[in-house]
């Protein structure tokens, strides 16, 4: 390789800025630096003798392609990566959803063609959130979440009998299907009623592994459903065929946005913050990892996923001897969205590197809706 192209290398190939923001200089430009750069190097005199500490040399180390990814602990694969589908309770429906760029809700009808491609290219795995669109599939106990009809259970069984191979976590949660839009069912004052709310939990989880789901993935933060989960797994004698994915350190804030638009899930009155992590609670965070390990959980999952990399890191060395999946959330995506179309950087660049960075953390599995770009960019 010759030293203008390695300069060439240097400055365009990892490029991250938009096209639009690069300056390209022109081949006189870089051939006269070359030269300036080529008069110094014969005047000065060489700053490392051959003979002293030479660990301080690291660049040969990766100054090729292939030797920069073998700096990685872990390289993103395809299998990594789980999609997340928002299933609507209209068959036909195929929408648009406006703060989540690219990403539809669908119904029925529409997911077969949608994933037909995506596994084509390698797609392994999805995640199923349902969307009710009817005003009357919400109550105060989200009756719908369980609705034999309803949206997640009709998916799970047309997506097993249309893909057989196609890993489908299912997410459990009642704010999708409640009025008032809590991850549960409440007390008088408001509050979440933590025991009614287990038994609710677990219930659905129960409806999704048996009508197929490979994965059930509680996402309401109620404290003991893990292990309520697997015990009634373990009644039905389905607990050797479900894997229990715990959403066991998922953080309050304001990175769920575009997803509460997208399953219509915002709260009618007052926050999470009662049952989600407080931002700062790292401490928490690991007395809750430390539980859900006991209480029966296959995997642990952190979510936001950037905004809590000690997080991941923590959950892999609790969780030594279990995979760590971290979700890239909808905040985070519309984030890297809306700051690319400002050309503030390159969406494919920063894509990987956020989703480099979760991995480096310690997760194994990346909840992204960055997936279905990712099969086509790790095929080049
Ligand atoms: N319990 C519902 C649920 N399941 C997954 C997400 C967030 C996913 C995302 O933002 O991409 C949420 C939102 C919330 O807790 O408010
Ligand atoms: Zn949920
Ligand atoms: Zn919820």
């Amino acid at each position: 390789m010759s030293f203008s192209t390695l300069v060439n290398d240097l400055t365009y190939r990892d490029d991250p800025r938009p096209a639009s923001a690069r300056t390209i200089s022109t081949a006189t430009d870089t051939r006269s630096q070359i030269s300036r750069a080529r008069s110094y190097a014969s005047t000065a005199a060489t700053s490392v003798s051959i003979s002293g500490d030479i660990s301080s040399q690291l660049h040969g180390g990766y100054s090729h392609p292939l030797a920069r990814s073998w700096q990685a602990e872990r390289q993103l694969t395809k299998s990594m990566l789980i999609y997340p589908l928002f299933i609507t309770d209209n068959p036909d429906e195929s929408e648009l959803i406006p703060s989540l760029p690219g990403q539809r809700r669908m119904g029925l009808n529409k997911i077969i063609p949608l994933l037909q491609p995506l596994i084509a290219k390698g797609l392994k795995s999805v995640i199923l959130f349902g969307v009710p669109l009817a005003p009357s599939a919400k109550d105060a106990l989200g009756t719908a979440a369980d609705d034999p009809q309803g949206p997640v259970i009709a998916a799970l069984r047309l997506l097993r009998r249309a893909f057989p191979r196609l890993f489908l976590v299912a997410d459990v949660c009642l704010c999708e299907y409640t009025s008032h839009g809590h991850c549960g069912i409440l007390n008088e004052d408001g509050t979440l009623n933590n025991n009614l709310s287990v038994d609710r939990i677990s219930d659905v989880a129960m409806a999704y592994a048996e009508a197929g789901a490979h994965c059930v993935a509680p996402s309401d933060m109620n404290d003991g459903r893990i292990r309520a989960i697997k015990l009634k797994l373990i009644e039905a004698g389905i607990a050797h065929r479900v894997v229990l994915m715990s959403y066991s350190a998922k953080f309050s804030g304001c990175l769920y946005g575009p997803f509460r638009d997208a399953a219509g899930s915002c709260p009618s009155f007052g926050d999470r913050r009662c049952y989600q992590l407080p931002p700062g609670g790292r401490g928490l965070a690991r007395r809750a990892i430390h539980r859900d390990i006991k209480e029966g959980a296959d995997i642990i999952m952190v979510k936001p996923a950037t905004q809590y990399l000690d997080i991941i890191s923590d959950a892999k060395e609790i969780g030594k001897d279990m995979p760590v999946a971290a979700y890239h959330v909808s905040g985070e995506y519309a984030m890297i969205h809306a700051a690319a179309k400002a050309g503030v950087f390159d969406l494919k660049a920063m894509a990987f590197e956020a989703t480099e960075g979760i991995l480096r953390a310690g997760a194994s599995i990346v909840v992204s809706y960055f997936t279905p770009e990712f099969l086509d960019w790790l095929d080049t």
